[in-house]
């Protein structure tokens, strides 16, 4: 079986396939200090509480912070027995090399994120995903990465408003009853909420404007469908994107390498 591991900047999800089906997927904090034991303790816990039986022979990874890989490695070796790929790693292949300019890094969930849609949609897409930075991908039609947008996550937002004006509250974000709030949180939830459906509509309407084709939306991410809620953003929405992606580019590996 495989193990997939998408560690973000906040969030960090682990899920298993069977070969035919994602049997189970866990999250955890993202924590640089977490050990290979402890990953393995809060990992065989909850396959056991799951009641599932996994055999694991494979571990693909992809993360966004550099220093989590070195215990997620020692994790996959001590424990199953494997050497992981790690997407973004020089060994790791691509099914398409990206198109940017030299000497960037591009974020390694972008890279799986565009792998994932293009497997299932063609090209000429945007990939919007709403984890700790809110992210625009854009897929040319040979399944290509070749750009996008970076702009502040959600969650990033609210806590910076908080942070930085000692009066507004810590608040989750959530669909307001109207535009207009009548208390702090409300008007904070309205800033948000609208504000943020105006910057995914926007971007996606410049990108268009920029691209010389018709193009599709995919939305991924906690907090895709929460936003759909308030307008047509989205053509589809794939919670499951960034794991379909860990899996294409592992079976492309396997088959190339
Ligand atoms: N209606 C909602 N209100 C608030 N939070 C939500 C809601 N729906 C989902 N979420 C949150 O969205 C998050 C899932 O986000 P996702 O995995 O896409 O990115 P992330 O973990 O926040 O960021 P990263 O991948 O950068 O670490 C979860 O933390 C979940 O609690
Ligand atoms: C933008 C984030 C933080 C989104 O997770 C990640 O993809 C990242 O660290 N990217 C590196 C820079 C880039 O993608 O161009
Ligand atoms: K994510």
């Amino acid at each position: 079986m495989l193990l997939c591991i998408d560690c973000g900047n906040t969030n960090t999800v682990f899920s298993v396939w069977d070969g035919e089906s994602f049997v189970v997927t866990l999250r955890t904090s993202t924590e640089h200090q977490r050990t290979a034991d402890q990953y393995f303790v809060w990992f065989s816990t909850l396959l056991r509480h799951n009641g599932l039986e996994t055999d694991i022979t494979d571990v693909i990874i992809s993360s966004t912070v550099p220093r989590v890989v070195f215990n997620l490695r020692v994790f996959a070796d001590r424990y199953f027995g494997t050497r992981p790929i790690v997407v973004g790693r020089p060994d790791c292949l691509l099914p398409t090399q990206p198109r940017v300019d030299g000497g960037t890094q591009v974020g390694p969930d972008r890279l799986v994120n565009s792998a994932g849609a293009y497997d299932r949609h063609g090209g000429d897409l945007i990939v919007v995903d709403f984890g700790t930075a809110t992210t625009f991908d854009v897929v040319a039609e040979d399944g290509a990465y070749v750009g996008g947008v970076i702009a502040p996550g959600v969650n990033t937002s609210l806590e910076a408003l908080h942070q930085n004006a000692a009066a507004l509250p810590h608040v989750d974000v959530t669909r307001p009853q109207a535009v207009i709030g009548t208390n702090t949180v409300a008007c904070m939830q309205s800033g948000i909420f609208w504000g943020y459906i105006g910057l995914v509509r926007g971007i996606c309407e410049r990108i268009k404007g920029e691209y010389d084709k018709s193009m599709r939306i995919i939305g991924t991410g906690g907090l895709a469908p929460l936003f759909s809620s308030g307008d047509v953003l989205f053509d589809t929405i794939e919670d499951d994107l960034t794991m379909h992606g860990l899996l294409v580019i592992h079976r492309y590996n396997k088959e190339n390498t």
